[in-house]
């Protein structure tokens, strides 16, 4: 089977579960959004995913070949993340060559036609380049490795909204050009929410949402009006979370609606992803 197939994934750190048996799979040539709040393991489950942190159980195949100590699966997957694993003193060619020796294979000619998308000089040496632009030297690294699979951890941190803006359609290009999978782990919800197919959702330890954005939005309403019209036609549906406004309410329903004619006061509207997420992780903040 192609793909990535994840199974009862657990990890402890000093004894709190960070991840609480995660199973998944990943298709190939999709783009993946991975969300969750702060510190919810999102990154944790990345290094898992390349086996660069093991998990304490749980299954991992890639095509299905089991991952652990593997090199040759090793070889198709691809973290682009926060930590800098590239030698500081050199400059940026002198990486990227350094990259193409390490992967046998680099697709040179884009990444020098993202450097000149970005105005990232290739003289530059690394560890005196600027916050945005290290992350933005490692973007182009993961856009140019010939790899199946890859993942990025938070992509634009740093980034200007100009450049945020050129590597959502290098990365939209690029993937046209060559598809393959993606898994974007962002907070950035609003602005990857349109490149993202398939959204995956990371509370406490589990998955709370795992399916394609289309599906999730389909299903996700704001209901609004006056406060006890809208409460009268909300009850029974799934709210998540509501708002005030001066007499106006509005409550926010992950799931389906009655079957019957929605009142006159009541105002229905679709949910954006990133009021859904908002929604759907405070109820923990609320447990707490
Ligand atoms: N090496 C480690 N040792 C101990 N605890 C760790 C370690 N790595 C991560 N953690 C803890 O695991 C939890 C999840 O961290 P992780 O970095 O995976 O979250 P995240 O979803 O990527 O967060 P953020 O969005 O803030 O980057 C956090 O509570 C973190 O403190």
């Amino acid at each position: 089977m192609k793909g990535i197939e994840v199974k009862q994934v657990v990890k402890q750190f000093n004894k709190e579960t960070i991840l609480d048996g995660i199973g998944f799979t990943l298709e190939p040539n999709k783009i993946y959004g991975l969300l969750g709040r702060n510190g919810a393991g999102k990154s944790t489950l990345l290094n898992i995913l390349v086996d660069r942190i093991q998990a304490d159980s749980g299954v991992i195949r890639i095509d299905g070949e089991v991952l652990r100590d593997n090199d040759q699966v090793l070889s198709k997957m691809f973290l682009m993340s926060e930590v800098n694993l590239y030698p500081q003193g050199e400059k940026v060619k002198q990486i990227f060559k350094w990259t193409e020796r390490l992967y046998g294979n680099f697709n040179m000619q884009q990444a020098r036609y993202l450097a000149h998308q970005f105005d990232l000089d290739l003289e530059a040496v690394f560890s005196k380049l600027s916050t945005g632009y290290r992350t933005i030297m490692k973007l182009i690294i993961a856009l140019s490795v010939p790899v199946e699979y890859v993942f990025l951890d938070e992509p634009v941190l740093g980034l200007d909204a100009n450049h945020r803006d050129i590597f959502y359609k290098e990365l939209i290009a690029s993937y046209n050009q060559s598809p393959r999978t993606f898994v974007i782990s962002t907070h950035l919800i609003e602005e990857a929410a349109n490149l993202i197919e398939h959204v995956m959702v990371l509370e406490e330890g589990r998955l709370i949402i795992d399916d394609d954005t289309e599906k999730v939005l389909a299903n996700a309403y704001m209901i609004s009006g006056p406060e006890q019209e809208v409460d009268e036609y909300s009850e029974g549906l799934n709210i998540i979370g509501s708002d005030h406004l001066a007499r106006i309410k509005a409550n926010y329903v992950y799931g389906e609606l009655h079957e019957r004619p929605i009142p006159d006061l009541i105002n229905i509207d679709k949910m954006d992803l990133q009021t859904l997420f908002i929604n759907l992780t405070k109820a923990g903040e609320r447990n707490e």
